[in-house]
């Protein structure tokens, strides 16, 4: 990971996040945060009162007691502020250095007759052809049309190690301001200016197109109707305090409303999201919406591709099998014609390994062949040849109907050499001509490293794990095994994918996906969390809600602890928050009316100094809590994997307790201060 994406907060990211809060008081950004904008009003009735003290009527507090009321209200605004802009901060940071990456770069465009013309990056459109050398930055994103090369993508993902890009198959992406470190390139452009994957990682990271979750509409909801509530409370209190002959000052039921409402959360709400999307940042993933990290949060079940994400995904020809009465040679041959045009990693190895062995083909021998291509529906793939031979290499399924269609027998020996590889783990292909079968390609992959503790933290989380792949059962079966995944479907085509996605959904339950393919995009667009590979294909990338930048499917684990920590804090905080009001009510409320009715000596129980003194001390409380709780805010109070009954028991008895205790001591302290110092 980039060392620059590590760093924490920075001087200037603090400074700036000063001048911020100033610039978030406009009204027309506070008004989008009704609790804050009610404190705005307030400020701006207080600073009047401080300016002319009888704007309202006679008064009998002096300008003084106005002017303390107004700078602790402007205060509170913009500690709310500094909360959010801080959150802000680290994601404006890394967009500015990902915005230094997007400088506009030349492009070597393919033109009609095969010459190259310089061009600047910025004129790039959908469907171009540019050629990119060693050394060059790759202008635009897009897919690999020709060569192979490997590609330093630290730029966006922070992983110096370069990674192999090459034309076919699920590897054959690149994205702009990424660099071509060996070799060269011709890659056709897939998108329009503006619209690059960089463009939207920096409006991602930057939080410009961020959305309020459904949950925070609720709870901002919730917390406009409780503003309202204590507004109309305050109200008529006026013509109470009228019949007992009280006389209420504006500026003492200006602090009293803002003492009440629930200034705390709502001061913090939005940094408490903003802080959830940058960590989940932190860890490498891009997510395109926190709703979508909030969905992982409630995850039941997830279901993942196999190669390619539970596997590195080269898969490699190692061997031919020829199957009962044929020599090596046999199956060698066909695999290898079978393949010469098959543009796929799988494709290109095996013809690789044909020559290795000795075995060739000449370019003219299949002149006016048909070439049929790989593709996840039929898993079969090779040539039709002008003499009327079809042949096929794919999934030995695919290849026993196939060959079965056209009356010919499956050799006895065929079972048993696929069994041997499938419970490897590898992958077999059958090669047929016509109606025979000729043997088996080996197809080996490695699973990726570390999958099965982070599989059983997922189980330890009533997470249900799936894999679904296009491979056959006994593969699968070991591939499972070896991953450490609770379940498995075999032989799955993309249109089973989505419905092993559904058959959950309808059962109520919440979906992630993981994979990295095309025919993997219905399913991470079908799914509530759809997590797709950054190796994967443009299709997958663009279908998906979030990306993971290092292509590790576990990846989704921090997520989900990150989405579940978000819901958490905002309800501890919404807890604390409106537990505050009662020590609020001891202080003020006797204050208010003390000379009234002296029996309300009763409820001082905190014996604060005077009635200016108790009002004061607890709008100040009720402004420093917000920068105090700041942290907890921004890390999100601590998640443990517990039942969510216990973490909810635990979650009310720490914050609703504490904050009910904590004011109490808190405005003591403060009543104690400003009276030590004679300031009232
Ligand atoms: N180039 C190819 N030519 C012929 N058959 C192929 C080729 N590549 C893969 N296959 C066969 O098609 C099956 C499905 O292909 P693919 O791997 O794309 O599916 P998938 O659903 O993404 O599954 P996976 O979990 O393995 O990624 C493979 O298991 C293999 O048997
Ligand atoms: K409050
Ligand atoms: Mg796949």
């Amino acid at each position: 990971m980039a060392v620059e994406r590590k760093k924490t907060m920075t001087k200037e990211i603090m400074n700036q996040a000063i001048v911020d809060s100033f610039k978030k008081l406009n009204p027309w950004v506070m008004i989008k945060n009704p609790v804050m904008f009610v404190v705005e009003i307030g400020t701006v009735i207080t600073l009047l009162l401080s300016l002319a003290p009888d704007l309202f009527g006679t008064t009998e507090v002096g300008r003084g007691y106005n002017i303390a009321v107004f700078l602790i209200l402007l205060f509170t605004l913009l500690f709310a502020n500094f909360a959010e802009a801080l959150a802000e901060g680290r994601g404006k940071a890394q967009a500015d250095s990902l915005r230094k990456t997007k400088s506009d770069t030349m492009a070597r465009l393919v033109q009609r007759d095969g010459s190259y013309k310089e061009v600047s990056s910025t004129s790039l459109r959908k469907g171009d052809l540019v050629r990119i050398e060693i050394g060059e930055i790759i202008p635009s994103d897009g897919e690999i049309i020709e060569g192979l090369a490997s590609i330093d993508e630290s730029a966006i993902t922070g992983e110096s190690a370069p990674v192999i890009k090459e034309a076919g198959g699920d590897f054959s992406s690149v994205t702009g301001g990424t660099r071509v470190a060996s070799d060269f390139i011709v890659v056709k452009v897939t998108t329009d200016p503006g619209e690059s994957f960089l463009d939207r990682m920096i409006a991602l990271v930057e939080g410009a197109k961020r959305q309020k979750t459904p949950n925070e509409i609720a709870l901002t909801t919730l917390l406009a109707v409780l503003t309202l509530i204590f507004l109309i409370v305050i109200v008529t209190m006026v013509p109470m305090a009228k019949y007992l002959d009280v006389k209420l000052e504006i500026s003492t039921l200006i602090a009293l409303l803002v003492c009440l409402i629930p200034t705390t959360i709502g001061g913090l709400l939005s940094a408490i999201g903003i802080a959830g999307m940058d960590r989940v940042t932190q860890f490498n993933v891009l997510a395109m919406s926190g709703k979508a990290v909030e969905a992982a949060g409630d995850i039941d079940t997830m279901i993942l591709d196999k190669t390619g994400t539970i596997t590195f995904g080269n898969r490699m020809a190692s061997e031919f099998v020829p199957v009962n009465g044929l020599i090596a040679k046999d199956i060698i041959f066909t695999a290898l014609q079978a393949s010469v045009k098959d543009e796929t990693p799988e494709g290109r190895s095996i013809v690789e390994l044909a020559n290795k062995l000795g075995e060739t083909w000449q370019a003219d021998s299949y002149q006016g062949a048909e070439v049929v291509e790989f593709t996840a529906e039929t898993r079969m793939s090779g040539l039709n040849l002008a003499d009327g031979k079809q042949v096929r290499k794919g999934a030995i399924d695919a290849i026993k109907k196939y060959v079965a269609a056209m009356g010919g027998k499956i050799p006895s020996d065929l079972e048993a050499i696929t069994n041997r590889i499938a419970k490897a783990g590898g992958t077999p292909l059958a090669v047929a001509v016509n109606e025979r079968i000729y043997g088996v390609i080996y197809l080996k992959d490695t699973v990726k490293p570390g999958l099965k503790e982070r599989f059983a933290e997922l189980r330890a989380m009533g997470i249900k794990t799936v894999m679904c792949t296009g491979d056959n059962p006994l593969t699968a079966a070991t591939i499972a095994l070896e991953a450490g995944v609770d379940e498995f479907i075999a032989e799955a085509k993309p249109e089973d994918k989505i419905a092993a996605i559904k058959k959950e959904q309808q059962e109520g339950k919440l979906v992630a996906m993981t994979g990295d393919g095309t025919n993997d995009a219905p399913a991470l667009a079908q799914a509530d969390v759809g997590l797709a590979m950054n190796s994967g294909t443009m299709a997958a990338k663009e279908a998906a809600n979030m990306i993971d930048l290092d292509s590790d499917p576990t990846k989704l684990l921090s997520v989900i602890s990150i989405g579940k920590q978000l819901l958490i804090t905002r309800g501890a905080l919404t807890t604390f928050s409106i537990a505050n009001d009662i020590a609020k009510y001891f202080a003020i409320i006797p204050a208010m009316f003390i000379l009234a009715m002296p029996q309300l000596q009763a409820l001082n129980i905190m014996n604060l100094a005077s009635p200016e003194s108790a009002i004061l001390s607890a709008l100040i409380f009720n402004a420093i809590i917000i920068p105090l709780l700041i942290p907890i805010a921004m890390k999100g109070v601590k998640y443990r994997a517990m039942s969510a009954d216990k973490l909810l028991s635990r979650n009310i008895l720490l914050y609703g307790l504490g904050g009910v205790v904590v004011p109490f001591i808190g405005i003591k302290i403060i009543d104690m201060v400003l009276h030590g110092l004679n300031i009232v």
